[in-house]
């Protein structure tokens, strides 16, 4: 998978821009403010479906514009994505609507590496949920639909424990719930125990320091079956309005010889294992369904050492990726291999190719 245009229509400070990209290395040069990561973000709207700065569209969106437009060619196919300041999306593929964004992102397996994303370590568990399940997600074809059936699910067991309703209420219910929790459970744990090796490996070159342990809870003591747990936390869950365990509260458990490793890493280490979690997820990804990832570095340079910096760039040039990255100037570029790089130039929201 490989973009090899994109048009982008109203988007931040891009009036109007079409670039074409080599399916390597593309490099995207300016002074701060120039409009670098709102490329990247076009990119990551088409793979997500929203943007990794704000969830407000309208601050995305070009001021005084009422709706932005993004068309990108992947392979043989054409994807466009327009949202406008009403909240109304609009997705296209090939020319035909579709309605959900779950068929885009299929075709655009992107992976973000920006201080936003850092929360995969040092953030909530929603931030390891995200990164576990977008794996998932490309392997299992039914992922997508059985947790679509989990959320319907809970929200309407959420919504009768607001009202306090009886157990035997909640039983019609949760018994469908349990069956769809079981299913999210084992897909992710079959992805889990695939990646954790991948990760191991990428970490012992980028962070030879420490000892990594990676864990993965399931959202419930898994020595108890889910239909049990849900049955004798009813009276809290009334008392509380929402459900305290099922797949809604998995987590993974990164922890270091030293302790949490969100709590005895640098910065810079930070970043490092960031990235070594999500090429492990592109490593497996091209080794094991064949789909090269796509992956967007925001200032790619920042908080890294030369050694690391040459180490990180020989990694994601691997794998057939294509790689997309920001940098003030071009020296920053030391240590990737720029033959076929694409060199773009920011100014104001203007993109020449170099
Ligand atoms: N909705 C919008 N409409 C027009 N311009 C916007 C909008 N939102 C942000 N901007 C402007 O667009 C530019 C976007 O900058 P962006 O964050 O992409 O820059 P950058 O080159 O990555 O900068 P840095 O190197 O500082 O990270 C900023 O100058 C910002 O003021």
């Amino acid at each position: 998978m490989a973009i090899s245009t994109l048009q982008v229509t109203q988007f931040r400070n891009i009036a109007q821009s079409r670039m074409q990209f080599s399916s390597g290395l593309n490099a995207i040069v300016g002074d701060n403010g120039s409009g670098k990561t709102s490329v990247l973000e076009a990119i990551y709207l088409l793979g997500f479906g929203r943007s990794f700065r704000s969830p407000r569209i309208r601050r995305v969106i070009q001021h005084e514009q009422s709706e932005l437009v993004l068309f990108a060619q992947i392979n043989h196919d054409r994807i466009g994505l327009s949202k406008q300041l009403t909240g109304e999306t609009q997705l296209r593929i090939n020319g035909e609507t579709v309605k959900t964004q779950a068929a885009l992102s299929k075709l655009l397996p992107v992976q973000l590496i920006h201080p936003e994303g850092y929360g995969i370590v040092n953030g909530s568990p929603r931030y390891r949920r995200a990164f576990l399940d977008w794996g998932v997600f490309h392997q299992e074809q039914s992922f997508q639909e059985v947790t679509h059936r989990y959320k319907r699910l809970l929200k309407q067991r959420n919504a009768l424990l607001k009202r306090r309703a009886k157990f035997r209420e909640l039983q019609i219910w949760d018994r469908e719930l349990v069956i769809q929790a079981e299913q999210i459970r084992a897909m992710r744990q079959d992805y889990f125990a695939e990646l954790v090796p991948e990760i191991l490996a990428i970490t012992h070159d980028f962070l030879p320091e420490y000892q990594f342990q990676f864990e993965l809870y399931d959202g419930w003591n898994s020595e108890n079956k889910l239909a049990d747990i849900l049955e004798e936390n009813y009276p809290r869950e009334c008392q509380m309005g929402f459900t305290l365990a099922g797949p809604h509260k998995a987590d993974i458990r990164i922890k270091t010889d030293q302790g949490n490793a969100a709590e005895c890493i640098s910065r810079g280490q930070l970043k490092l294992l960031v990235c070594a979690l999500l090429l492990a997820q592109g490593q497996y990804a091209y080794r094991v369904l064949s789909k090269p990832t796509i992956y967007l570095i925001d200032d790619f340079a920042a908080e890294l050492d030369p050694n690391k910096r040459a180490l990180l760039a020989g990694y994601l040039q691997r794998n057939n990726a294509q790689v997309f990255i920001t940098a003030i100037e071009q020296k920053m570029l030391e240590g990737f291999n720029l033959t076929d790089c694409h060199l773009f130039h920011v100014k104001q929201g203007d993109i020449t190719q170099q």
